[in-house]
């Protein structure tokens, strides 16, 4: 598919984000001077809006504004160009005109993680790495895991191990050596760390993050393309690490660098956490700048539960530059809004999705959307890697007996 695209003309750099230095695009995470993330830039890019039109169905198709510098490293199994859905019924229930779903939940291993661990592991395989890995709350290493599995790496996940069991089965189906960890996603992420330095292996989202982020952002060049490149008026999303959050803007600002898209300042995010582990909003209710750590979350929205948000702070600078918002949702809520999104659009969400749906419901119901707002949610992992709290709010089952008579009276 990639093979029969144009050749690639541009080149990238890496730039720190807090003090501007640029770097080679090689095997690094952080600034040498003060430590701080490197973002990917694209030098001399050339496109126009019709350059994807006739391209794979993948986010491959954005592949100049991806960096892989060969083709023949791209390790694709089919992710992205998801759909982008109106949302009408959940639209009419909430009370929104222009709702739009952004279901991510259909991606090959069933979260938006295989666009960040997609290009990763592809990044991976260009610099030559022998071994991938992740730090994960479950999503990701089944990501990271079947990438590696389509390159032929060895990928070691770190994860805590009282993640959903569906996960697990998922990512070691795919051959991970699943690490679970006795601990939190914030104990899991400081061991993957310190083993991927150790060994030398490319661990997606922590020494390869720089690329890994870039994969994120195909979620705002998607949105804008399925929009007919307008500017959504409002986005809710998810948010536990915040680096997708800060990706989405990313995409879209590049978009509007791009010439692709009108001005994007007008777009305001909405960050939406679980109660149970909602440092960004604690920060952004307290107005403040940093974000101080959950030591212990305690949520059903397990793949949210990242008590020490890594872009948190960068989460917090977006939402001041895009008039954002930032909300929580209790796990009642969470799952009333999986059931709510389930039976008016037909889309099953894991809890993650839960969490966007309950905020999105709970700021039109407090007047913070407007009813003629363009709204994206996105949705970004699918209800069956976690089905076992749903069963608290879902009727309960009778088993009865193979009687057409009986079973007819309860069929109404
Ligand atoms: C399904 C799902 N949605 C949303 C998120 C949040 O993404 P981020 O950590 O980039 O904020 C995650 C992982 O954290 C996830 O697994
Ligand atoms: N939720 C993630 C874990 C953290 O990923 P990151 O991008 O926030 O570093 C998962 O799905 O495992």
């Amino acid at each position: 598919m990639i093979s029969r695209m144009i050749p690639r003309l541009n080149s990238i750099h890496l730039e720190c984000r807090e003090c501007g230095k640029i770097h080679e695009p090689d095997f690094r995470y952080v600034c040498e001077d003060c430590f701080g993330p490197l973002d990917v830039r694209y030098d001399g890019v050339s496109v126009n809006r019709d350059t994807f039109s006739g391209r794979a169905h993948t986010y491959w198709r954005y592949y100049e504004m991806l960096p892989i510098l060969d083709k023949s490293h791209i390790v694709d199994i089919g992710s992205g160009m998801t759909p982008l859905m109106r949302a009408d019924r959940l639209g009419d229930e909430l009370g929104l005109k222009n709702l739009y779903i952004k279901n991510d939940s259909v991606n090959p291993t069933f979260s938006f993680k295989d666009r960040p661990a997609g290009v990763a592991v592809s990044k991976a395989t260009e610099l030559g790495l022998k071994a991938v890995g992740c730090a994960s709350t479950g999503n990701l290493a089944s990501a990271t895991a079947a990438h590696a599995a389509k390159a032929g790496l060895p990928c070691h996940v770190f994860a805590p191990g009282d993640i959903e069991v569906p996960k697990i089965a998922q990512a070691l189906s795919y051959g991970a050596n699943f690490v679970a960890v006795d601990g939190t996603y914030d104990d899991s992420n400081r061991i993957a760390a310190q083993i991927g330095e150790q060994k030398g292996i490319g661990i997606v989202n922590i020494n390869l993050r720089s690329y890994y982020v870039e994969g994120s952002k195909t979620l705002a060049y998607e949105v804008a393309e399925q929009l007919n490149w307008e500017v959504p008026d409002r986005l809710v999303v998810p948010v536990g690490s915040g680096a997708m959050l800060n990706a989405i803007c990313k995409g879209f600002e590049e978009l509007d660098e791009l010439g692709l898209l009108g001005d994007v300042s007008s777009m305001r995010m909405v960050a939406a956490q679980p109660l149970g582990c909602a440092p960004v909003v604690d920060a952004y209710r307290k107005n403040q700048d940093i974000v101080q750590p959950v030591e212990r979350p305690e949520t059903v929205a397990k793949s949210l539960a990242i008590g020490d948000p890594g872009d948190g702070r960068y989460v917090l600078k977006r939402l001041k530059q895009y008039k954002g918002h930032a909300e929580d949702s209790n796990d009642r809520e969470i799952l009333n809004g999986i059931t709510l999104l389930a039976r008016t659009e037909g889309i099953f969400t894991e809890p993650a999705g839960g969490v966007a749906v309950a905020v999105l419901k709970k700021m039109v119901e407090d007047g913070k959307i407007d009813r003629d707002e363009k709204v994206v949610c996105y949705i970004t992992g699918n209800g069956l890697k976690a089905t076992e709290p749903l069963m608290e709010v879902l009727p309960k089952l009778d088993v009865m007996k193979a009687d057409v008579e009986a079973i007819s009276a309860v069929v109404k």
